[in-house]
């Protein structure tokens, strides 16, 4: 049966009364610090204010102050009795015949706010962060296009949940923009290294756990007790530069492909609410050591799909679709092998489960595999894409089915930032893109230049440099427009310039336009940028 809540919410809807999820929230009033609310419909409820007026009277919450906190991390530390007392109530002060809230116009206007009208942060403090590899599909993919199909799982990996510690630091909520990395990278073939942005940029579909009561050092956490030191579920990607992973991450795992920028929904489903959603864990096979022996394996049904917005107008296409339940290593797995060792974990530390690939083509949670590492690019608005351009928006989002409603994370999104957009709010990046055209100026002048055909070429190349530090200098200039009209602005030019100084076949076709092209291709690696050297 539905619950029905007095406050109206569509089936389709991730946020009914059967999920609340919680997260923080900041209000439109400066002065309002951040403060925990859970998701209902299309509105948040303030449980700051909630507990302000007394109603969270069970024994655990009534004289706590763990809704008014700027993280969550006081209340998932309490622990599954606490998160029930807070459950029931919420789900009471909420349901459609209680007037406590309903029938108090006050009290309603301060707790029920509407979603589109606050600002999601960040819901926990986030100390560590581990990230599982948890998905035997995904594990096989990389294994084959690493090494080959032979040995394209390693041992270790039936026996144990494979990890490596990510950067905390680095990770931010949904709807934050992301930089492009810069880093070395090796492409196959190459005799040495380069420096740049990343050419092989990727997301990588996961699930987090988020870490409730932790455990104290030198003491485990039992495999049957595990389920009690998680509070609940997050999206998550785990952006990562294919081509900086790939060139650093032998001997000790990934580094810098993976530590500058991780992304999470704002909203935390609880156990509670995934409960009824719950299924049965592949089969393991070799049987794990005793310490990781469960009674009953447990998976969740959660659907989950990726969409990608191009900076083409309206263009939207769905990447993948998989679930969680394909993971081969459960949560509470990843958790008790994290503190076989002695290892504590404390309130608010996040345990990604790993790119959650399923077995089939469609349902692969990388472009790495989905494009078999560049080598079967995907069709977006009817163009060839290996990786993730600026401006491309991922979203992932995924939700359980209920009979009529809908238990759901909402989205987690992130965006790569467009280069115009750094160069003009960050006068450092303009500094090194000018320092760049410079160097390449500096560059042309010591390519020999006897004969006249390449004395030409040299001629263009460097009008052409000096274009683009004119378009540079107009973009960073031009505060006033707005992003859009600067784009368009930016493309015109591109466009013009490419007409009138690239239309010569020699500057295509020579070493040293080649090398041209090479050169800015490390140093900027961006789309216009590139278009405009290559002249196509
Ligand atoms: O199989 C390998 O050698 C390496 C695999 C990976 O590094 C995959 C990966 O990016 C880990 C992850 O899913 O975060
Ligand atoms: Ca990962
Ligand atoms: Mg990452």
């Amino acid at each position: 049966m539905v619950l029905k809540s007095f406050v109206e919410v569509n089936p389709e809807s991730h946020f009914p009364l059967e999920n609340l999820p919680y997260g923080i929230f900041k209000s439109g009033n400066e002065a309002d610090p951040p403060r925990p609310c859970i998701a209902i419909g299309d509105f948040v409820f303030n449980l700051s204010a909630v507990s302000s007026a007394g109603l969270f009277n069970g024994p655990l919450l009534q004289n706590s102050d763990c809704f008014h906190q700027t993280s969550l991390n006081k209340f998932v530390g309490m622990g599954r009795p606490a998160w029930k007392e807070a459950r029931s109530t919420i789900q009471k002060l909420l349901s459609f015949d209680e007037p406590t809230v309903r029938d108090n116009a006050t009290l309603r206007e301060e707790s029920l706010l509407p979603m589109n009208k606050v600002q999601m942060l960040l819901p926990i403090v986030i100390g560590d962060y581990t990230d599982f590899f948890s998905s035997m599909y995904h594990a096989r993919n990389c294994g084959i296009m690493f090494r080959g199909p032979d040995n394209a799982i390693q041992p270790n990996w039936f026996n144990l949940p494979i990890a490596y510690h990510g950067r905390a630091s680095s990770i931010v909520v949904s709807g934050t923009d992301l930089i492009r990395p810069r880093g070395q990278a090796h492409p196959v073939g190459s005799s040495t290294p380069y420096f740049g942005p990343s050419r092989k940029l990727d997301f990588e579909l996961e699930m987090a756990a988020v870490v409730g009561p932790g455990n104290e050092l030198g003491k485990p956490v039992d495999v049957t007790e595990a389920a009690d030191h998680i509070f609940g579920l997050v999206l998550m990607n785990d952006w990562s530069a294919r081509d900086i992973q790939a060139w650093e991450y032998v001997p000790l795992g990934p580094f810098l492909g993976k530590s500058f920028g991780t992304t999470i929904s704002p909203w935390i489903v609880t156990l509670d609410a995934l409960g009824p959603f719950s299924c049965d864990a592949p089969k393991q096979e070799p049987q794990p050591l005793p310490y990781l022996v469960e009674k009953n394996s447990k998976n969740y049904d959660i659907s989950l799909e990726v969409r990608v917005k191009t900076t083409a107008p309206e263009h939207e296409s769905v990447l993948t679709k998989s679930n969680f339940k394909h993971l081969y290593w459960t949560i509470t797995q990843q958790l008790a092998h994290h503190t076989i060792n002695g290892c504590n974990l404390r309130p608010g530390d996040l345990l990604g489960t790993g790119t959650i690939s399923g077995p089939e083509p469609e349902s692969l949670g990388c472009l790495l595999e989905l494009t078999w590492n560049g080598k079967n690019p995907l069709s977006f608005n009817g163009l060839p894409r290996m990786f993730l351009e600026d401006g491309d928006e991922v979203v992932l989002t995924g939700f359980c089915k209920g009979d009529g409603y809908k238990v759901g994370f909402g989205t987690c999104s992130g965006k790569s930032q467009e280069t115009v957009d750094l160069i003009r709010s960050n006068e450092k990046e303009k500094l090194r893109m000018n320092e760049a055209l410079m160097s390449l100026l500096l560059r042309l002048d010591s390519v020999p230049g006897i004969d006249p055909t390449v004395r030409e070429v040299r001629r263009k190349v460097s009008r052409r440099i000096v274009g683009l530090q004119e378009i540079l200098d107009a973009v960073a200039d031009s505060r006033v427009e707005g992003l859009q009209e600067m784009m368009r602005k930016w493309e015109e030019v591109v466009v013009e310039m490419e007409e009138g100084v690239w239309e010569d076949e020699r500057c295509r076709t020579t070493v040293e336009g080649r090398e041209m092209e090479r050169f800015c291709f490390e140093k900027f690696g961006f789309r216009c940028m590139e278009r405009f050297l290559r002249g196509v």
